[in-house]
């Protein structure tokens, strides 16, 4: 069985949580808690493969045993860089943060292998609000070589499944003499995930 760690980032209510959710259960759930990082554990079948996938979403907000942008880069294999279509503040941290992991990058045992970074506007259902266009993205991704993606975690199962499984894909194929590395934190299960989604407090949109 191969190992496969994705680590999904972005400013606080960009959708981490709701893409994550939506890949594993199919569903959207509206509303999930903030105040803890997560670990998400599903095991899947790619080209063929058997693999354990581990996707993590960070706190978004000061919590103890926060994990560093490096610790992040030395476990994943890959990362989701999300931003919110109608937030341009969050499009300048998903661009700072693909920035930094391009710059970390250089100063870790990996510099030779670029890390695989989607870059992902979520809340294309909220186009109306519009604050970045999809140029900009595209123009983005371009520039630090990532893929770029629009969609809507409420509306789009299939976009969202589609992200994610390419994802393991790519970083399969970029993965396989990799060494084992540490990762930031525990493992939940499929039950943990729907405790705690449905234990989460409520936030409006
Ligand atoms: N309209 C719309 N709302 C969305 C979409 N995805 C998520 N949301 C809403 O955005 C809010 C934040 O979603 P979360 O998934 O909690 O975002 P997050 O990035 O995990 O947030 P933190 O955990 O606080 O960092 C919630 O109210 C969601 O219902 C989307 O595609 N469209």
């Amino acid at each position: 069985m191969n190992e496969m760690k994705i680590a999904v980032l972005g400013s606080e209510g960009v959708g981490k949580s709701a893409l994550i959710v939506r890949f594993l259960t199919r569903r959207f759930i509206g509303e999930y808690a903030s105040s803890s990082e997560c670990m998400y554990s599903k095991r899947l079948s790619v080209d063929g493969r058997q693999i354990s996938l581990e996707l993590y979403e960070p706190c978004s907000q000061a919590c103890d045993g926060k994990s560093t942008l490096n610790d992040q880069i030395h476990w994943a294999d890959g990362f989701i860089v999300v931003y919110d279509i109608s937030d341009r503040s969050s499009f300048l941290t998903a661009k700072a943060t693909v920035h930094l992991i391009r710059d970390l990058q250089l100063g870790t045992a990996k510099r030779d292998v670029e890390s695989i970074i989607f870059l992902v506007g979520n809340k294309q259902d909220l186009c109306h609000m519009r604050e970045v266009r999809h140029e900009e993205g595209q123009r983005l991704a371009g520039e630090f070589h990532c893929q770029f993606y629009e969609l809507s975690a409420a509306e789009h199962y299939q976009e969202v499944a589609l992200i994610f499984s390419k994802m393991v894909h790519n970083a399969s194929m970029g993965s396989k003499a990799k060494e084992r590395r540490r990762r930031p934190s525990g493992s939940k299960s499929m039950a943990k995930l729907i405790n705690n989604v449905f234990g989460k407090r409520r936030k409006s949109v």
